[in-house]
């Protein structure tokens, strides 16, 4: 890739610039395969045999993409804004599809690597799509680079597995450094999961 290699952060504050990645064009598809992967090594019964072929053919994977670790902010990973999830393992894989001064909308699903118990997603994941919305929404209220400071989340019903998902969040009120934002995770048919709040607070220079 060609952009340039710099240490230069956001002029807002310590955090590493954030620049969208335009990744090669097998890194979607290598994505989706660790995903599937994911879903997979939680959901096998399988004999020794295999787990030893997966556990020699994992290590050759690790081998091969070993060399090529990157600090923050320079692999795709992350920034891949066409990605689900951002092309980030880590993340949910939820494309968004609104992000501007009213609100941020990402729509996506949750599969077999989320599942809690009883066939639907683990209570620690919705934070996760959470805060990710707040991160999202503070940027693109144009407000000054924060990080959370508290994140409440109320579970108003069980949230399925691979059903589609839409979070959408939305500055509820600024105070100084601090920015309320309040967000809802429904199904497509409007039925309310879970709802959010929570504090984003700007970061003072030199804050990490
Ligand atoms: C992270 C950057 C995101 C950038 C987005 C970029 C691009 C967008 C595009 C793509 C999206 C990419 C990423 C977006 C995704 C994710 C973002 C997620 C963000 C995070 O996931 S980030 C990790 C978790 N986060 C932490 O790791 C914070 C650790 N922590 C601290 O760094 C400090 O704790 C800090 C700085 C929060 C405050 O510390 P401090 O010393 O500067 O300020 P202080 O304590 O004085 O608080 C000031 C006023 O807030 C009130 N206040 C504070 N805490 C409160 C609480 N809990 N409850 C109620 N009120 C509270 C005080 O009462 C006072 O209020 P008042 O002024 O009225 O007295």
């Amino acid at each position: 890739m060609s952009e340039p290699d710099s240490d230069k952060v956001d002029l807002r504050s310590e955090i590493p610039r954030f620049r969208p990645a335009a990744p090669p064009p097998s890194f979607g598809e290598f994505v989706e395969n660790m995903r599937r992967l994911q879903d997979l090594a939680v959901c096998v019964d399988a004999t020794d045999e295999v787990y030893q072929q997966a556990r020699d053919r994992a290590a050759e994977l690790v081998e091969l993409l070993a060399p090529y670790a990157a600090r923050e902010g320079k692999g795709p990973a992350n920034r891949s804004m066409d990605l689900p999830g951002r092309g980030s393992l880590l993340m949910p894989p939820f494309h968004v599809e609104k992000f501007d001064e009213e609100s941020v909308v990402a729509r996506g699903v949750l599969r077999r690597y989320h599942l809690g118990g009883g066939g639907v997603a683990h209570g620690g994941v919705l934070p996760l799509i959470f805060d990710d919305n707040f991160g999202n929404v503070v940027y693109a209220a144009k407000r000054p680079i924060s990080r959370t400071a508290y994140l409440h989340v109320n579970y108003r019903k069980v949230t399925p597995l691979d059903v589609p998902l839409i979070i959408e969040g939305k500055v509820d009120r600024v105070e100084g450094r601090k920015t309320f934002i309040t967000a809802r995770l429904t199904e497509e048919d409007g039925t309310l999961l879970a709802d959010g709040e929570g504090l984003m607070v700007q970061l003072l220079p030199g804050q990490p």
